[in-house]
């Protein structure tokens, strides 16, 4: 599996897109193996909350409307409708340990899924994660800033 870089599967597919004049393209992305890895590890330590989700999953709307009740923005990355979809989801079950959705990571870490986002915001928990965020480096981090949606 590993052998299958992303980098080798990006450089194919931007050589491919060029030979054949981005015909109608593949639904094959850019990402593949490690290069979906290192594309979360940017997108969540980019971004104090990212939710991994799918459009229509029950879950992942309930992680989601969690994160609206605290009023804690939060970057969603839609699996559904990403070229990448399934490999990110086999980087995130490598990573987390699940291939369940929704994956949900504050400041980094992944603290589970919707039940777990849910469980930690009953006990108090989740709040306080969020405000660990460095500010420095999340731009939707401290909470406290933007009101944008
Ligand atoms: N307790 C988990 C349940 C998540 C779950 O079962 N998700 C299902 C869909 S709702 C799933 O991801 N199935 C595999 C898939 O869709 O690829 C959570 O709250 O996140
Ligand atoms: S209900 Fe299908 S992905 Fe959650």
């Amino acid at each position: 599996m590993l052998g299958r870089g992303c980098l080798s599967k990006l450089t194919w597919g931007v050589i491919l897109r060029q030979r054949m004049g981005n015909l109608s393209s593949s639904t094959s992305g850019a990402l593949s193996g490690t290069s979906c890895t290192q594309f979360v590890q940017d997108v969540v330590s980019h971004n104090c909350v990212v939710i991994f989700s799918k459009t229509s999953c029950p879950y992942c709307k309930m992680a989601k409307n969690v994160f609206n009740e605290i009023g804690a923005t939060y970057k969603v990355i839609e699996l559904d409708q990403h070229t990448d979809g399934r490999q990110l989801q086999e980087a995130l079950a490598q990573m987390t340990g699940a291939k369940t959705v929704p994956r949900v990571f504050i400041n980094g870490q992944c603290i589970g899924g919707g039940s777990d986002t849910k469980e930690l915001h009953q006990q108090g928990k989740l709040r306080p994660l969020i405000e660990q965020c460095t500010p420095c480096c999340s731009s939707e981090g401290s909470g406290s800033g933007s009101s944008s949606g």
